[in-house]
C-alpha cells in the first residue's frame, strides 16, 4: 500500500469543527467493510449543484434530495481539501495519506487550520416543537396506499414517516460517525455538513446506488424486503436460515425489475445478476441482488453516469411506476423528505492505495440534524399484501438502526 503515515496532525474533530465555524460544507464517510475514514471538505459557503456527470466531474461528493427529477439539484462537494485517517492505529486519528491538500498560500486553508484549536460554535439551545409522523397517521397513509394499489393506480409505492429526538447538549458528531462505524461494518457510513441550510445529514446506507471502480466494474443492487435480524429469543438469525414470505419476495423483486428494464432501455444486455440473497443491515435482514456489469468489456464509460440518472428513485424507495408512486408520496406524506431517500457518496475519490472510485448510496437509514433536534427518516415498500401495523413495526425497526448508537429511549 502507498501510505504514509503523517504525524502530528489535526485530529478529524479539529478539522471538521474548524470547518463548521467557516460555514465550508464538509463530508466525512467509510466505505463498506473498509477502515479508512475520508474528511473531505469544500472551501466557498454554498456547494455548487449541478447534475453528477462521473466522467466530467472532478474529485468530490455528491448529495441530492429525494425530489430531483433532473438530476441538477444535486450539491457537489468539490474536494478542496481530502485526507485519509486510519482509526485502528494506536491512536484515533491517524491520518495515512493527504491526497488533496490546499496550496499553503490558500487563504481559506489558512483560516481552515488557523481555526483548529478553536471551540465548535454552540447552538444555542431553542425550543423548538417536535414535528413527527403520529402511529394513526401512518397507518391512515398506507391504508390509503393500499386503496391506490386495488385502484390500479401503482402496484408499489414506499410511504415514509418521521421520528423526532432531542440531542443532549454534548452531542458529538465525530463520536456518533465512529460508533456507526463500529456498529455498521458492511453499512456506507457518512455525515455532510451543508452549513448554508444549518443541517448535518448522519447515517449508515446499506444500499448502493450505483458504483464504478477503478477498473470499469459497475454495480448497482435491488435491496427490498425487511424482516428483524433476530428471532423472538433474541438470537441472530443466520442469513441462511432467513424465511421470506411471498409479499417481501415480490416487493423485492419490483426492485430488480425495474433495474432490468433501465438496462433495457440503453440496450444493455451483458449483465451479471446475483442473488436475490438475505443479507445483514444492522437489526434488520432484506433481501438483496447485484447487477454487475464490466463496462470496459461492454465499451461503455459513461455507464455510472446514465444509470443514476435513470435509477433515481428506484422502487426501493418510490414505488411502480415511479410517476404515479412519487405524486402519490409528495400529496400525501405530508412531509419534505429533504435529503432522505436521496443519493450520497464520494465522486472519483482516490482510495489510500491511489485509485479513483465513485460510490453512490441510498440516502438510508438517516436523520437530519438541525439546532438539537435530530429528524430520523424510515419508510418500507406497500404492496397489496401489506399490513399497516406490520409496516409501522417496520418503520420502528428501521429507526431503531440509529437509535441504538445515540443510546435514545426508543
Ligand atoms: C425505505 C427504506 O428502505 C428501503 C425499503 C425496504 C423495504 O421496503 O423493505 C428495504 C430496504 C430499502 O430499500 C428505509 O430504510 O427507509
Amino acid at each position: 500500500m502507498t501510505t504514509t503515515i503523517i504525524e502530528n496532525k489535526n485530529s478529524r474533530q479539529d478539522l471538521w469543527n474548524s470547518a463548521k465555524n467557516l460555514a465550508f460544507p464538509t463530508a466525512i464517510w467509510r466505505l463498506p467493510r473498509q477502515t479508512e475514514k475520508h474528511f473531505l471538505t469544500s472551501f466557498g459557503e454554498i456547494p455548487q449543484q449541478s447534475k453528477i456527470d462521473f466522467e466530467e466531474l472532478g474529485a468530490g461528493f455528491a448529495f441530492s434530495p429525494f425530489v430531483n427529477p433532473d438530476g441538477n439539484k444535486t450539491f457537489f462537494l468539490k474536494a478542496d481539501l481530502h485526507y485519509i485517517f486510519n482509526t485502528n492505529g494506536p491512536t484515533q486519528n491517524e491520518l495515512i495519506k493527504e491526497v488533496i491538500t490546499p496550496s499553503s498560500l490558500n487563504p481559506h486553508f489558512v483560516e481552515l487550520m488557523n481555526g483548529i484549536h478553536d471551540k465548535p460554535a454552540v447552538n444555542g439551545v431553542k425550543n423548538v416543537d417536535i414535528k413527527q409522523t403520529s402511529k394513526q397517521d401512518f397507518i391512515d397513509l398506507v391504508e390509503k396506499g393500499i386503496a391506490e394499489i386495488e385502484n390500479g393506480v401503482f402496484q408499489k409505492v414506499v410511504l415514509s414517516r418521521t421520528k423526532q429526538i432531542i440531542l443532549p447538549a454534548d452531542f458529538d458528531i465525530i463520536s456518533i460517525f465512529d460508533k456507526l462505524c463500529e456498529t455498521y461494518t458492511s453499512a456506507f457510513v457518512s455525515a455532510v455538513s451543508l452549513p448554508h441550510l444549518g443541517v448535518v445529514w448522519i447515517g449508515a446506507s446499506p444500499e448502493t446506488l450505483v458504483s464504478q471502480n477503478s477498473k470499469g466494474i459497475f454495480r448497482t443492487m435491488a435491496l427490498a424486503g425487511t424482516q428483524s435480524a433476530y428471532d423472538a429469543d433474541g438470537n441472530l438469525i443466520k442469513p441462511s436460515e432467513a424465511l421470506w414470505r411471498q409479499k417481501e419476495i415480490e416487493e423485492q423483486s419490483f426492485v430488480t425489475r425495474y433495474i432490468i428494464n433501465c438496462l433495457k432501455k440503453i440496450r444493455v444486455r451483458e449483465f451479471e445478476e446475483e442473488g436475490p440473497k438475505t443479507v445483514i443491515a444492522g437489526n434488520l435482514m432484506h433481501l438483496r441482488t447485484d447487477i454487475i456489469i464490466d463496462t470496459v468489456a461492454i465499451n461503455f464509460p459513461q455507464l455510472a453516469t446514465v444509470m443514476l440518472d435513470l435509477l433515481h428513485p428506484t422502487s426501493a424507495v418510490c414505488g411502480m411506476p415511479k410517476i404515479p408512486a412519487t405524486e402519490f408520496i409528495l400529496a400525501n406524506e405530508g412531509y419534505d423528505r429533504e435529503f432522505y431517500s436521496g443519493f450520497l457518496g464520494p465522486v472519483n475519490m482516490q482510495s489510500s492505495e491511489g485509485q479513483a472510485e465513485s460510490h453512490i448510496f441510498v440516502n438510508l437509514r438517516t436523520m437530519k440534524l438541525q439546532e438539537n433536534i435530530a429528524t430520523l427518516y424510515a419508510g418500507c415498500g406497500i404492496t397489496a399484501d401489506s399490513s399497516p401495523e406490520k409496516e409501522w413495526n417496520e418503520t420502528e425497526m428501521k429507526t431503531q438502526t440509529l437509535g441504538k448508537v445515540l443510546n435514545a429511549e426508543f
